[in-house]
């Protein structure tokens, strides 16, 4: 029935008294959240918000994936696939949503950017203590990357930490030799600070999950699983490049790097080599690597 003077009458019982009580802003202290946005241009410019914005959604979608992905590495560890399934299912929406959100920031043109860059000073995302844990927990391991906290010791630690425990696709090997798979031993026990570095011997394992998928199915969809992870973590590294590209061209970052050309060198870094490596033997009888 369509509503004559195009207002929605409030329902009698519609909780309107609600001093003392659990509310929406109480319970999502947006008094906090609200109060985090302080533009620091003089005087202000009109697309800090929209920058510093961007950034801060950014940050809790990071910590979501933080504690997403630690959830899936345990799970893993303790031979849950379906739970990590479902993790998997909700990490790729997330990506994809950090990925879609560059068109927002597109919106900034140079120009208005060059307008208040240089109150970041040598700040810059390459400081991200959350997006560094998410490239460590992805076995995108790199002890340098330490240095970068030294200021911040809890944060140094929290990263360590990070680099020190088995990432994902550790897990996920030491998940396949417990499914009786042929993981050399090498992966198994290892120094764990050090990036996963391909490794043909471990090509026959993934072939044989391939080309049997009934066979390994539970194998068969966590490999998927993960090379849509790696996909989409590509995207969000492609469109950040490319929106770094259009709004600074060619300048230094603020970070201290030569900005795009360091940008472009992540896009050629994998966190699991062999399963894109695989995807070239399938159907060819006797590939040789
Ligand atoms: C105007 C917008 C942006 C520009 C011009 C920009 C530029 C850059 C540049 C040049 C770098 C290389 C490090 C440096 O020297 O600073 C970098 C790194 C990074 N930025 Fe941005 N960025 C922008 C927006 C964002 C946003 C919205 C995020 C979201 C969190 C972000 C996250 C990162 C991260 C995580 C890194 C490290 C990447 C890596 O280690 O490969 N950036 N950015
Ligand atoms: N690196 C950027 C600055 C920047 O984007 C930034 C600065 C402070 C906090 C977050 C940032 N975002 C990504 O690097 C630049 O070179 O302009």
């Amino acid at each position: 029935m369509a509503i004559d003077d195009n207002q929605r009458p409030l329902e009698a019982e519609i909780h309107t008294d609600l001093a003392g009580r659990m509310t929406y802003a109480g319970y999502l202290q947006l008094d906090r959240l609200l109060s985090a946005q302080q533009p620091l241009s003089n005087p202000p410019h009109h697309d800090e918000l929209l920058f510093i914005i961007q950034h801060q959604v950014s940050e809790l979608w990071l910590k979501l994936l933080v504690h997403e992905l630690g959830a899936a590495i345990e799970h893993l560890r303790r031979d849950e696939l379906d739970a990590c399934q479902k993790i998997f299912a909700r990490c790729k929406q997330v990506i994809a949503q950090l990925t879609a959100m560059w068109s927002v920031l597109e919106t900034l043109t140079p120009s208005e950017y060059m307008e208040f860059r240089h109150i970041l000073g040598p700040s810059s995302g390459f400081q991200s203590l959350q997006y560094r844990v998410i490239e460590f927990q992805l076995g995108n391991k790199n002890a340098g990357m330490l240095k970068v906290f030294a200021h911040d010791p809890q944060a140094q630690a929290r990263l360590r930490e990070a680099l020190e425990s088995p990432s994902l696709y550790d897990e996920a090997l030491a998940y396949l030799a417990r499914r009786g798979h042929a993981i050399p031993q090498r992966h198994l026990q290892r120094d764990w600070s050090q990036p996963h570095v391909s490794d043909p011997e471990l090509l026959p394992a993934f072939e044989r999950i391939y080309e049997d998928t009934d066979a390994h199915w539970a194998e068969y969809h966590l490999c998927e699983d993960l090379v849509d992870l790696e996909s989409q973590f590509q995207l969000w590294r492609f469109r950040h490049m490319r929106t770094v590209l259009r709004i600074i061209g060619f300048k230094p970052g603020t970070g201290g790097s030569s900005g795009v050309g360091f940008l472009k060198q992540a896009l050629d870094l994998t966190f699991f080599p062999e399963l894109f490596e695989v995807r070239t033997a399938i159907g060819v009888p006797n590939a040789a690597y």
